[in-house]
C-alpha cells in the first residue's frame, strides 16, 4: 500500500498540537523526531545504546511526520492543517517556521518508521522505559523496566513532560497508594506507578487509540495487568478517592479538572501536574491555588514544567 507522507517544521513544544491536527485530519499514524531530544541521547552515557548513525536527524526545532492513506487526497486538506497549524500560534504556542511538505512514501509500512528513533530511555536510577522489540539488560537490581509498544500513543518517554512526570512520581509514592492517571497515553506512568508500589491504578483517556495501546502496555509488563484502563473525559463522573491523581496534559485542559482533582484527593494526598509550558506556568497557578492546592515541589526541563501539589492545610 502507498502513503503520503506530510512533514512539518516546528518549535518542539508544538509538537503535540500538531499531532492531534494531523490524526483529526485522516492520519494513520505520526512520527516525531526532535533535534534537542536527539542531543539529549547523543550525550547520555549510555549513549552506544543507540545507533545514531543510521539517523539522518534534524539539527534544530522538531519535525512532526504524518502518514496518510491514499485514499485522502493531500493537497486538498493541507490549506486547512496549515490554516489549523497557524492559528496554534494564537494560542501562545511557538510553532517555529511551521514549513508543510507533502511526499509518497515507499516505505510500505509507515506504522514501524518511526521505531527506529525509539531507544531504551534512562529515566532515573529506577525507571527505565524498553521498547518492546529491543533487547536490555538491567544496570542493577533496582533497576524497573518498563516495556512499552506506544503504537500512534503519546508516551514513549523521550518527552520532557513524560520524564518530569515519571520524576515526580518517584518523589511521591511510597507503596500501597490508589493512583488516579488522567490522559494515559501509552499507559507509561500507570506502569511506573506499579512499579513503584502504588496498589490499585486507573487510566483513563480520552482518544480510544491510547485507550487500546495502554491496555497492550499493560500486558506487556505483568505488574501493571491489575491496573484499570477506560476511556475518560478528564475525571467526569469518576467517583474514586485517590492518594495521587496525575495528569501530563497540556495546561489548558488540566485547568479544567482542577475542581475535580480536589473532591477526589485524599487529605494528605498529591496531585501532580505536567505538560506546561513555561508561558502558562502563571496561569495554572493562578488556577490551582485559588481551588485550594499549593504548590510542593517544581520539576523543570528545557520550557516545561511539572508540579507536585498538595491541599492547603485549613488554618
Ligand atoms: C501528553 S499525552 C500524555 C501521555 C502519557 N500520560 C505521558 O505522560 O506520556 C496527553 C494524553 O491526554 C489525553 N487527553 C487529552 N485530553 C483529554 C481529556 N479531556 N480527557 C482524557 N484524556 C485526554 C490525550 O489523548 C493524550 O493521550
Amino acid at each position: 500500500m502507498k502513503w503520503n507522507q506530510a512533514s512539518v517544521l516546528t518549535a518542539s513544544e508544538s509538537v503535540d498540537a500538531i499531532s492531534n491536527i494531523m490524526m483529526e485530519s485522516g492520519a494513520n499514524g505520526v512520527a516525531i523526531e526532535d533535534a534537542l531530544d536527539i542531543v539529549n541521547f547523543e550525550s547520555d552515557p549510555f549513549g552506544e545504546l543507540m545507533d545514531i548513525s543510521t539517523i539522518n536527524h534534524i539539527q534544530e526545532g522538531a519535525k512532526v511526520v504524518a502518514y496518510f492513506p491514499e485514499t485522502i487526497f493531500l493537497p486538498e486538506v493541507l490549506p486547512s492543517i496549515q490554516s489549523r497549524i497557524t492559528e496554534l500560534a494564537s494560542f501562545g504556542l511557538d510553532i517555529g517556521v511551521n514549513d508543510v511538505s507533502i511526499e509518497e512514501v515507499v516505505e510500505s509500512d509507515w506504522a514501524t518508521a518511526w521505531k527506529k528513533y525509539y531507544h531504551p530511555v534512562l529515566i532515573s536510577r529506577y525507571l527505565t522505559i524498553v521498547p518492546d522489540w529491543q533487547d536490555y539488560t538491567p544496570h542493577s537490581a533496582d533497576e524497573h523496566i518498563i516495556t512499552l509498544d506506544p503504537g500512534m500513543a503519546f508516551g514513549t518517554g523521550t518527552h520532557p513532560t513524560t520524564r518530569l512526570t515519571l520524576q515526580a512520581l518517584e518523589v511521591v509514592l511510597r507503596g500501597g497508594e490508589t493512583v488516579i492517571d488522567v490522559g494515559t497515553g501509552s499507559g507509561v506512568l500507570s506502569i511506573a506507578s506499579k512499579y513503584l508500589g502504588a496498589n490499585e491504578v486507573y487510566a483513563y483517556d480520552l482518544d480510544e487509540v491510547a485507550v487500546r495501546a495502554a491496555k497492550e502496555n499493560m500486558a506487556l509488563n505483568p505488574i501493571a495487568a491489575d491496573v484499570h484502563v477506560s476511556a475518560n473525559n478528564l475525571l467526569e463522573g469518576i467517583d474514586i478517592k485517590a492518594n495521587v491523581i496525575v495528569a501530563n496534559i497540556l495546561a489548558d485542559i488540566i485547568i479544567l479538572m482542577v475542581p475535580d482533582a480536589y473532591r477526589q484527593l485524599a487529605d494528605d494526598g498529591y496531585f501532580i501536574i505536567s505538560g506546561i509550558i513555561e508561558d502558562k506556568v502563571a496561569s495554572v497557578l493562578d488556577v490551582v491555588t485559588a481551588n485550594g492546592f499549593d504548590v510542593d515541589q517544581t520539576f523543570k526541563q528545557r520550557d516545561w514544567y511539572a508540579f507536585i501539589l498538595t491541599k492547603k492545610i485549613e488554618e
